[in-house]
């Protein structure tokens, strides 16, 4: 037996070994699967005999990641709620209204680049209660559906904005 305290050489495959499991343990702990919820907010909008479904969207901040970049309302589900209620807490939050949560239309698994995994739901709001506010967004718009993809939109949710521009989802 060897006494405590001294040190075992390793050499220089195991080390690297050692170094890619470190490296996957701490990518692993450092970012769970985040479980997001979004809300599809929609309105009738009519110009003359024209009727146009607008939804609204929301810009990040410039100091918050993935900045200036375009998103549909919502936030992470916290333990114990249902995607729900997380999704009509963070209406509340972000916009300061209470929210008649609809159907789920979507669901999207995306990996970012920086190997953060979102699992993404999306929900029809087509009733509320109380005053739009921005409370935490650096703008908030109504867009028509077919306008959406002019806007620089977070890569999880391209495809979603593709299928609403083309008719396909509602
Ligand atoms: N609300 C919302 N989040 C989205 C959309 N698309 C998308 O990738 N996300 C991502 C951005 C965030 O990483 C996460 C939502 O979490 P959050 O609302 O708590 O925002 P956050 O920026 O504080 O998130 P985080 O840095 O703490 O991870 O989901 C979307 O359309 N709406």
């Amino acid at each position: 037996m060897k006494p405590l305290g001294q040190t075992v050489r390793l050499t220089g495959k195991v080390k690297e070994t050692i170094r890619k499991l470190d490296h996957r343990a701490d990518q692993e702990i450092a970012r769970p699967l985040r479980l997001v919820v979004a809300a599809l907010m929609l309105r009738n909008s009519s110009s003359g005999d024209a009727q146009t479904i607008e939804v609204l969207i929301c810009q990040r901040k410039p100091n918050e990641p993935m900045s200036l970049k375009w998103e549909f309302p919502g936030g992470k589900i916290e333990p114990g709620e249902t995607a729900e209620e997380a999704l009509a807490r963070e209406l509340n939050e972000e916009l300061g209204i209470d929210a008649v949560i609809g159907r789920r239309v979507a669901q999207v698994h995306h990996k970012y680049r920086n190997g953060g995994a979102i699992d993404l739901q999306f929900f029809v709001v087509n009733e509320f209660q109380g005053t739009l506010e921005n409370k935490i967004f650096n703008d908030v718009r109504w867009s028509p559906l077919v306008a959406l993809p002019e806007y620089d939109f977070l890569a999880a949710d391209l495809g979603l904005v593709r299928d609403l521009a083309d008719g396909r989802l509602l």
